[in-house]
């Protein structure tokens, strides 16, 4: 389908649109500054620069490593200054207030409780501090005129055997700020089916999950997240594209796991940038996002983190739309899929969809239209004598 609104939007345009954000980890989106000034109070010695130009710098640089194991050690540095209520409570206000000054009006965002224990909280202490924060983050946001909404996701780790306990934590917590639950860290080596008894027991409960799967490894890692755990969705899943086939006539052709995703409307949390980092794709232009909208897999824009990849979800879109010419058109269409897919209640999902995303991309689209307009006829315009 080719679009009515041809100009590429503005930078200013995208980060205007309202957009709708999956896959952002708590941990990995601080705001540099706040890194350092944490590491401060709470008397953590271990960071590689104290400066917070420098330290978002060396963030990037040594998350760009070109392997998930090498990404992941920056997170001990997040996470080391994330052990107190005030500190979690921080980072998740100003989590909600930064996302939402970019223009994101519905977010879930993960982290893992069981790295927040050092300095004695518990796991519920850690999860409360976190709901308070996210919601004073609402608040802030709200008087600076942006709305927005922030759930929680809780993550498991993968090499952990706590993922039950998390998984009980997460559904103690389903009416509290919690949405949904996740495992994550490396994946070469830990297949999701080592935490088969928290999938089942979030089914029981008739609760929600994703899985990180097919980022570092490919479709035997997705095939066990769907078949195996039951996952809604796909954390990353771009590894999906290794099941498609295109023919030098351009011609596609879907293996059988490749179809079942497609078919059953499952969730891709597509996170370009922090793919080119750990090596899943090498360029924008070579990612499989634009494959997977054309074949309209329910693909989504998520950041994964906004401090190791310097990025946010506004970047996220001005990249796909400078390699892929996509529209306000597009845009609107991989917001809609998220929200389709979010955890909360469909009721609450279409009442974001018909009252918050597409009045907002019509306010935008009209914006063009009249600009299109009066750039299009300069007779009209010449002729008036409003100057004499
Ligand atoms: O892209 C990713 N793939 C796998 N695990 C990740 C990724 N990004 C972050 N984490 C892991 O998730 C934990 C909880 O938020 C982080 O501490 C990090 O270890
Ligand atoms: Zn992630």
């Amino acid at each position: 389908m080719t679009s009515e609104y041809h100009d590429r939007p503005t930078p200013e345009q995208i980060r205007r649109a309202p957009k709708v954000l999956l896959h952002d980890h708590l941990d990995g989106g601080l705001r540099p500054a706040t890194v350092a000034e944490l590491a401060r109070e709470t008397g953590y010695d271990a960071l590689p620069e104290s400066d917070p130009r420098k330290l978002g710098d060396w963030f990037r640089e040594a998350a760009d490593s070109g392997s998930l194991e090498r990404y992941l050690e920056t997170f001990a540095h997040t996470c080391g200054v994330m052990q107190t209520r005030d500190a979690l409570f921080r980072v998740a206000a100003e989590c909600a207030e930064d996302l939402a000054a970019d223009g994101v009006v519905y977010a879930e965002v993960r982290y893992a409780p069981e790295q927040h224990l050092t300095r004695g909280l518990t796991l519920e202490q850690v999860v409360e501090a976190v709901n308070e924060g996210f919601r004073e983050g609402e608040r802030r946001a709200g008087e600076n005129g942006h709305r927005i909404r922030v759930g929680a996701l809780l993550t498991a780790m993968r090499h952990a055997a706590r993922a039950l306990e998390i998984a009980e934590l997460a559904n103690g917590f389903r009416d509290r700020g919690v949405v949904g639950f996740d495992i994550a860290g490396a994946e070469a080596g830990y297949p999701p089916t080592r935490h088969l008894d928290a999938f089942e027991y979030l089914k029981r409960e008739n609760n929600h999950f994703t899985i990180h799967a097919g980022e570092a490894f490919g479709l035997p890692s997705i095939w066990q997240a769907l078949q195996w755990c039951g996952a809604d969705r796909l954390g990353h899943g771009v590894r999906i594209i290794d099941d498609i086939q295109v023919a030098d006539d351009g011609s596609v052709t879907l293996g059988r796991l490749a179809s079942y995703v497609r078919d059953k409307r499952i969730p891709l949390e597509l996170c370009p940038t922090s793919n080119l980092q750990t090596g899943a794709a090498r360029s924008y232009a070579e990612h499989p996002i634009g494959l997977l909208r054309r074949l309209q897999f329910r693909a989504t824009v998520n950041t994964d983190n906004r401090l190791m990849s310097g990025t946010s979800m506004s970047d996220e879109f001005a990249h796909l739309v400078s390699t892929f010419h996509y529209t306000l058109d597009d845009m609107q269409w991989f917001t809609v899929n998220a929200m389709k897919s979010a955890f909360i209640p469909f009721d609450e999902r279409l009442a974001m969809i018909n009252d918050v995303i597409k009045p907002g991309y019509a306010e935008l689209k009209s914006e063009w239209l009249f600009r299109r307009m009066a750039s299009a006829s300069p007779v009209t315009r010449g002729s008036g004598a409003e100057g004499k």
